[in-house]
């Protein structure tokens, strides 16, 4: 089984983003959205993003977010993926990949089979889907809670659109997850946090060995 990509989420500062480059993770992920810990705002981005210069592969995370913020946000920071982790629906994403020409990614919220089952309506409109964990009812974000869902679910995708997994991975989780699931990337913000926003160089790296251990 090839190695799985990773991505790490909620880069916010530049000793962040130097650790990820440091573990030479493949992509790097920027929050767009202001009640995140992780929230970076244009002008931190476009600092990340004159940082980064090619480098990793700069993913935009919005929830929901209108026309104008991901245009500012992709002109800024010169992202290269968009991460739609709202309530976007095929007709969206779509719209959103043919209007700005990059790679969309769909963040889709699992805690029952039917979530999966749910994920082939994104099939032509995403190049990618990512399977999270549910955020409880009233959570103030709906990611980067550091929650697990029950991996076996993705085994009923048969969908022909690549995935990725996320919600709840850190260094001691991440090689079985990808050994059970075969999941092509994996993705993770709070396991290598010391505090919520706050990256921790080491968990990085450790992180980053362990999923390519898998
Ligand atoms: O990380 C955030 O603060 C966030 C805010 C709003 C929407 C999504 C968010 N994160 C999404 C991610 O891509 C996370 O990496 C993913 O949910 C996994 O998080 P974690 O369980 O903390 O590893």
């Amino acid at each position: 089984m090839p190695a799985p990509a990773i991505k790490i989420c909620g880069i916010n500062t530049s000793a962040a983003l130097d650790a990820t480059l440091a573990a030479r993770a493949d992509y790097a992920g920027l929050v767009f959205f202001p009640p995140s810990p992780r929230h970076v705002t244009i002008r931190d981005a476009a600092l990340l993003g004159a940082r980064n210069a090619g480098r990793s592969r700069l993913v935009g995370l919005f929830v929901d977010a209108d026309d104008a913020t991901i245009g500012e946000a992709i002109a800024a920071a010169h992202l290269d993926v968009l991460q739609l982790h709202g309530h976007e629906t095929p007709e969206r994403a779509a719209q959103l990949k043919a209007q700005f020409g990059l790679p969309v990614w769909k963040a889709l919220s699992v805690a029952a089979s039917a979530d999966v089952a749910a994920a082939t309506r994104y099939a032509g409109a995403a190049d990618l889907l990512l399977f999270d964990a549910k955020a409880p009812k009233g959570a103030a974000i709906p990611g980067g809670l550091g929650l697990v869902f029950d991996w076996a679910l993705l085994n009923a995708y048969r969908g022909p659109t690549p995935w990725g997994l996320a919600g709840g991975l850190g260094p001691d989780n991440v090689a079985d997850a990808v050994r059970q699931t075969g999941a092509e990337l994996v993705d993770v913000s709070s396991g290598v946090e010391s505090a919520p926003g706050v990256k921790d160089e080491s968990r990085i790296q450790a992180f980053c060995r362990a999923a390519r251990s898998a």
